[in-house]
Parts: C-alpha cells; sequence; structure tokens
C-alpha cells in the first residue's frame, strides 16, 4: 500500500500496489500494521457498503460523536466520487478545513478520514458503489452531520448534488467554537 499523507492531519490517500501478471492483478487494500508503521492507528470494527444510482448523489458530511468517533477508510469499488474529509476537531490546525479526492475504480485510491472528521461524497457518475471500512461500530445516537453548503465550511464540489436525502440536506449551520 501506499500511503500519502494531505494537508489534513490524519487524512491520507491510500493507493494499492499492484502485483500484475496474466491474470490481472492482486493488491493489499487494508493492513492495520503498515497503516500502523505509517503513523495511521485503524483496527476495523465494521464494514458498509452504499450504492449510488446517479450521478450527483450526495451524501453526508458524517461524523459520530465521542465517546465513539469513527474514523474510517473509504473506497469507491465501482464508478466515482469526491470524497471530502472535513476537520471538525477545535484543536487542530485545520479546524474547519477540508480536502477532497477522486476516488473511483479506475484509480483505486481509497481515503483515510480519522477520528474528529466528518466525511461525505457526491457521486461523478451513475452506479457508483462505495465501501466504507469503519474504525468503530455503529452507535445510533452519537450519529451527526453538517451541511454540504454550511458557509462555515465553504467546501468547492465539482457539481451541484441532484440526489440528497432530507436529513443531509436540512442539518442546522454549523455553530463555530
Ligand atoms: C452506518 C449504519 C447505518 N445504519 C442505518 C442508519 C440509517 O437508517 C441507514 C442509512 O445510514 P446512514 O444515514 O448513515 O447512511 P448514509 O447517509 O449513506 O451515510 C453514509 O455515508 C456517509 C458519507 C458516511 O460517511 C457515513 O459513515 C455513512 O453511514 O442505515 C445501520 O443500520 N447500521 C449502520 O452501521
Amino acid at each position: 500500500m501506499i500511503i500519502t499523507p494531505t494537508a489534513i492531519e490524519g487524512v491520507a490517500h491510500l493507493d494499492i500496489d499492484p502485483h500484475r501478471d496474466e491474470r490481472g492483478f492482486f493488491a493489499r487494500s487494508y493492513c492495520p500494521q503498515e497503516l500502523a508503521d505509517a503513523g495511521y492507528d485503524f483496527n476495523l470494527s465494521q464494514a458498509n457498503v452504499s450504492y449510488n444510482a446517479r450521478k450527483g448523489t450526495l451524501r453526508g458530511l458524517h461524523y459520530q460523536a465521542a465517546p465513539t468517533p469513527d474514523p474510517k477508510i473509504v473506497r469507491c469499488e465501482r464508478g466515482s466520487i469526491w470524497d471530502v474529509a472535513l476537520d471538525l476537531r477545535p484543536h487542530s490546525n485545520t479546524y474547519l478545513q477540508w480536502t477532497g479526492a477522486e476516488l473511483s475504480e479506475a484509480n483505486g485510491r481509497a481515503q483515510i478520514i480519522p477520528a474528529g472528521c466528518a466525511h461525505g461524497f457526491i457521486s461523478l457518475e451513475d452506479d457508483s458503489q462505495v465501501l466504507y471500512l469503519m474504525g468503530a461500530a455503529y452507535v445510533a445516537d452519537l450519529a451527526r452531520g453538517v451541511r454540504w453548503n454550511d458557509p462555515a465550511f465553504s467546501i468547492d464540489w465539482p457539481l451541484m448534488p441532484e440526489v440528497i436525502g432530507d436529513r443531509d440536506a436540512n442539518y442546522p449551520n454549523f455553530e463555530v467554537t
């Protein structure tokens, strides 16, 4: 695996290093030891998948509140998405800053989202499927979210959402601490 830090502390790109032969390729896509050696403590608790039928489907931005924040590693297994990590850690040097990356079946890239960051994406084509490796189990009562177009963050999405859930569309403005 090839791990490349981004400008947001703890957010990194995780690229596969494929072993190619006449059959195609084989690649390691998740390894807690390699991640720990690179400074990313992540132990798999749960895996989720979402199917996004139409281009312009926006999910998020979500995070889980203390005491069970949910780090995640996000990979687009079919189609393509633009994936956003938003720093909501008040003591972070990049508080309220965000980073985005194209994740796709073609580029095989995943994004590491640490605890304390919100996560969201917008699909860039129809029939996009997303795999979420979760570093914490889901706790419904701790599920939180912020709105994709909240002026506190000014996230520069590559396209306007065509499909978005009511909950995601109606989060109140974030209260900056
Ligand atoms: C995660 C989870 C969800 N659910 C239920 C709760 C909801 O009734 C329904 C949809 O869950 P959610 O609203 O979290 O799904 P999305 O809005 O697509 O959010 C997802 O996409 C954004 C971008 C993320 O980053 C979240 O981690 C991820 O959950 O499944 C469960 O029953 N078990 C679970 O483990």
